[in-house]
């Protein structure tokens, strides 16, 4: 497809991103009268610290790529998906995305309490489903995630679920609905082998209806089968950006030194 043909679904520029920790450092900092004194004053608490997560990133993603995030442990990965999804904001520059990108496992907040099915019903109908497309598809999706496999999980509460379990219902709830940008956190490393099979399936169903999918993972072999982009960050700075094969390679001579 020609460049000006192209659809960008999420465009980053120069974005950064900042967390404002509040935390104790010395005691008479929290008193209620240096807290006072701060009003009066219009100072910061000096307990404020800043965690610089994501540095002047910039890039453009198309509809219908799927693209890897990669990179060391804390080099801001998850921090930039949040922001893409719109939860977390963009100190300076801007991030600028099509439609509402879905976070997978936030968009489909599941309650504990609830059965399986009911958090899938709950789930499709805050996607924006009408109620008897969400009767149409529960047992679906139900069957997608495999809970079910050894014996009528979908009917307890989810607190009875192993954490692989409930993850592998969220990817079920979001990735029942066509997203503009879907952004995928690791999610499919934490189902077993069947489940991840069927999970990359679906990413390549929700690429070839134009999606776009961001997908961090720390599996190399999960990112070549699922994406044909990847992203390497490292200390919040984007490091390379290309074809996910050449992005590896650097990333993996990065890794070994
Ligand atoms: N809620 C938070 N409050 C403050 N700092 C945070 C918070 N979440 C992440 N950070 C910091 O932001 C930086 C980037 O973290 P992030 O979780 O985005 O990295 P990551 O690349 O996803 O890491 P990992 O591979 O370990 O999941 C780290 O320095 C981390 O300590």
């Amino acid at each position: 497809m020609a460049d000006n043909e192209r659809v960008p679904t999420v465009i980053a520029d120069d974005a950064h991103i900042i967390y404002k920790i509040v935390g104790a450092i010395g005691t008479n900092q929290n008193s209620p009268l240096s807290a006072f004194k701060r009003v009066l004053t219009r100072t910061n608490s000096a307990n404020i610290r800043e965690v610089h997560a994501v540095k002047g990133v910039s890039f453009v993603a198309y509809r219908g790529e799927a693209i890897g995030l990669i990179g060391s442990n804390g080099s801001g990965k998850s921090t930039l998906l949040r922001a893409v999804a719109g939860l977390l904001p963009v100190a300076k520059g801007a991030i600028f995305a099509a439609g509402q990108p879905s976070l997978l496992g936030v968009n489909a907040a599941l309650m504990a309490d609830l059965s399986g099915e009911r958090n899938v019903e709950l789930g499709c109908l805050a996607m924006g489903m009408s109620p008897s497309e969400v009767k149409a598809r529960t047992k679906e999706i139900i069957d997608f995630s495999g809970i079910n496999e050894r014996g009528d999980f979908a009917s307890l509460p989810m607190r009875t679920y192993s954490s692989g379990m409930g993850a592998r219902l969220r990817f079920s709830i979001a990735a029942a609905k066509q997203h503009d940008v879907l952004l995928i956190d690791e999610a499919l490393a934490t189902g077993d082998a069947k489940f991840r099979r069927r999970s990359e399936a679906r990413v390549r169903e929700l690429r070839a209806q134009a999606g776009t999918v961001f997908l961090v993972s720390h599996s190399e072999q999960t990112i070549r089968d699922t994406c044909e982009r990847a992203i390497w960050l490292e200390s919040g700075s984007i490091r390379a950006d290309g074809p996910t094969e050449d992005v590896l390679k650097e990333y993996e001579t990065f890794s070994k030194k």
